[in-house]
């Protein structure tokens, strides 16, 4: 059977809405095909009103899920009637993450996937995360499930997005956590450059690296916690920041990218992984990458760009198809929860 869905992600870093539209078919085990992506950029107004989202009163927000879930909804039947896209089985929308505080027992996506039906005609599947908090998990990570089930022959998937996070199997188990800040700290020290993100880390190239400062930074607590744990801004405000007084952007930007990449590589050496499917937008960082490289035993696998760019979207939108079908879209073993579930509202 061949199933066609359609995955909406809004990723942290606010540049605009992924989109993917893929199918799916299960015989012994499930496999894929990307038919169509794109980036939607977020014109300034909603960069603007989604960047602004945690401030509002109980209203506003809930006025921004409804129009934000229009929003949603008009950009994805652009993109159908655009493609001319036929036989979508359903829509998988992740939403844009207001609140996440999973110790409180809450997590929210806004952007109501009712507003998505209304807009397309078509069963759209979202909120994921809710149901796996109430469940005791953190409500993430999720992608795992897709690492587990279409990514199958690599040892691990490792995503450089705002913060690097990597899924491998231990024991059997899917286990999942994040490794270090990437484009955070890195889109962060090349605005005094008038810069967006460092491209192919031309400028981390150009620094100096300072040893002090990067002895320091590796020896911070938290890469020494075992998993699950994650990474947050608020923990780049206390421990990052701070220790970048005094010393040249362009130093900061060299040995933060050192950084990084010792620390990758410290996590695949430590698990002795053999092959790494690396994918996120970090991974077009073609300094860090070739550091990686020169640092590790095992293969960084860089796969084509649509993958790199669009997996997140394909692996929500393969989550809605394993909840039409009621299977386990969630693994417990990622995300903490008390079992395994299927999860999001269907609209
Ligand atoms: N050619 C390049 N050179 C260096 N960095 C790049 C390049 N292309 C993209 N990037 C980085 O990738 C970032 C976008 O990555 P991505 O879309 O994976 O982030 P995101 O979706 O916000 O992350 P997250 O997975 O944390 O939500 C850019 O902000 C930039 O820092
Ligand atoms: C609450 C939330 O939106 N978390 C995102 C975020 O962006 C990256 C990281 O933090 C990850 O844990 C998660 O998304 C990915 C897609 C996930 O759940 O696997």
């Amino acid at each position: 059977m061949i199933l066609r869905a359609l995955g909406l992600m809004s990723g942290t870093s606010l540049d605009g809405l992924d989109i993917c539209f893929a199918q799916f078919e299960k015989q012994d085990h499930w496999s894929f095909q990307i038919l169509k992506a794109e980036t939607i950029p977020y014109p300034k107004i909603w960069k603007d009103r989604l960047r602004n989202s945690i401030h509002l009163s109980s209203e506003e927000l809930l006025e921004l899920n409804t129009d934000y879930g229009f929003y949603l909804g008009q950009a994805v039947q652009r993109f159908i009637e655009s493609n001319q896209l036929k036989n979508i089985d359903v829509i998988a929308s992740h939403g844009h993450t207001v609140f996440h505080q999973p110790q409180r027992k809450f997590t929210l996506q806004i952007g109501d996937g009712r507003a998505i039906k209304i807009e397309t005609g078509l069963p759209v599947i979202y909120d994921f995360r809710t149901q796996d908090v109430l469940m005791g998990g953190n409500g993430a990570p999720l992608v795992p499930i897709g690492d587990e089930l279409l990514f199958s022959q690599y040892d691990a998937c490792l995503n450089l997005g705002g913060f690097s996070n990597i899924s491998l199997k231990s024991n059997n188990k899917r286990i999942a956590f994040d490794i270090v800040p990437v484009n955070i700290i890195l889109n962060q020290l090349v605005q005094k450059f008038g810069k967006d993100y460092d491209e192919n880390g031309e400028l981390a190239k150009e620094g100096k690296i300072n040893d002090q400062l990067l002895s320091h930074l590796s020896s911070l607590h938290f890469y020494r916690l075992p998993h699950p744990k994650s990474l947050g801004i608020e923990w780049c405000n206390e421990n990052i920041f701070p220790s970048f007084q005094n010393i040249e952007d362009l130093d900061l930007l060299a040995t933060f990218t050192e950084h990084i990449a010792q620390q990758i590589s410290q996590v695949i050496n430590d698990n002795q992984l053999k092959n790494i499917l690396f994918t996120g937008g970090g991974t077009h960082n073609t300094y860090l990458i070739e550091k990686i490289k020169a640092k590790t035993k095992g293969e960084i696998v860089i796969p084509e760009k649509v993958i790199i760019d669009y997996k997140e979207a394909l692996i929500f939108a393969f989550m809605g198809i394993l909840r039409c079908n009621n299977e386990i879209n969630v693994l417990s073993s990622a995300t903490g929860s008390f079992k395994n579930h299927s999860s999001g509202i269907i609209a």
